[in-house]
């Protein structure tokens, strides 16, 4: 289990650094094994920062991070190294992961460098050629090639094929499938699917609440770095309870959805309870309104 506990990262903003701005506050929440939890909010919401502090990519100014129990924000060398073959990340822009002037293969010769030395060449071939089948690919047929001669999804699934290198059990997968074209953007969701169903846990951080509520059994919901509501997908989307988490939900066009539908939802304030004001943060609770469905108010 991936658990977060009061992560919060502050950085240094302005001229010599003498700004501060908190871009994560206070967040918890825990990924179970095989579980897709999907991480939604809007631009700047903080979900990217939140990806980098579980990759080690950014360090966490307060709070803890822990995998199985051990907390991961201070371990280091061998341990680490351990660390990244549970935990991977894959990121939006496929092209901006390879060197334009190298093949793809290069993507897999560093983590043969870092994870396999040991390995003799054959094992190696062995190797990449099956986590490749994984993803639905042939080595024939993307190994050997430059970036540009593949598509933006067999980019994809090759990086996320390297993640499966690896005996990762928990994949950070950040706006993947944003910038691939809509049948493409199913191929990888699919896989996805499939591979949670092989047991491994994601992290499906996403601005598009449909592409949350496809994948995953859970979704936290965060506005300006706060966590305002999360539990079951299904809760969240059919009963918002958080004003934040309605008004996300009633701009999303839905061609089954009329107008009106999105009125009443929109006055159906029965459950709402009161919103936060971002600048009042030390205030907020989060309070569980139904088993394992929760919402942040204004501490009393
Ligand atoms: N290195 C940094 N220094 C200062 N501010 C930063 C830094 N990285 C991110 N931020 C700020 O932190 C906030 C959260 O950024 P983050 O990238 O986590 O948002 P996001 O929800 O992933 O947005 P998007 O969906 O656009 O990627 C933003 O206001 C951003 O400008």
């Amino acid at each position: 289990m991936l658990e977060l506990i009061n992560l919060t990262k502050v950085f240094k903003t302005g001229a010599f650094s003498s700004g501060r701005f908190k871009a994560v506050n206070n967040v918890s929440f825990k990924i179970e094994r095989g579980e897709v939890t999907s991480l939604i909010g809007e631009s700047g919401s903080g979900k990217s920062t939140i990806g980098k502090m579980i990759l080690r990519l950014l360090t966490i100014t307060s709070g803890e991070i822990k995998l199985d129990e051990r907390n991961i924000s201070t371990i280091k060398g061998a341990e680490l190294r351990q660390y990244y073959k549970k935990v991977q990340g894959v990121f939006q822009d496929p092209f901006s992961s390879y060197n334009p002037i190298f093949k793809v293969d290069r993507v897999f010769e560093n983590l043969h460098d870092v994870f396999f030395k040991e390995l003799r060449q054959s094992e190696w071939i062995d190797k990449v050629d099956s986590a490749l089948k994984k993803v639905g690919l042939d080595s024939e047929q993307v190994l050997g090639k430059y970036p540009h001669q593949l598509s933006g999804g067999q980019l994809q699934r090759i990086l996320i094929s390297r993640a499966l290198l690896l005996d990762v059990s928990f994949l950070v997968a950040d706006e993947l499938i944003s910038m691939l074209d809509a049948s493409t953007r199913i191929d990888i969701l699919n896989l996805l699917a499939d591979l949670k169903k092989g047991g491994l846990s994601i992290l499906f951080i996403t601005h598009d609440l449909s592409l949350g509520y496809y994948l995953s059994e859970k979704a936290v919901i965060l506005y300006r770095g706060h966590v305002v509501e999360m539990g079951s997908t299904n809760r969240v989307f059919l009963n918002p309870i958080h004003h934040y988490t309605r008004r996300l939900i009633s701009s999303v066009p839905r061609l089954d959805r009329k107008w009106k539908d999105i009125d009443s939802l929109q006055k159906n304030e029965k459950h709402s309870l009161k919103c936060f004001d971002p600048a009042e943060d030390g205030e907020l609770e989060m309070v569980e309104v139904e088993k394992d469905h929760y919402v942040a108010v204004k501490r009393r």
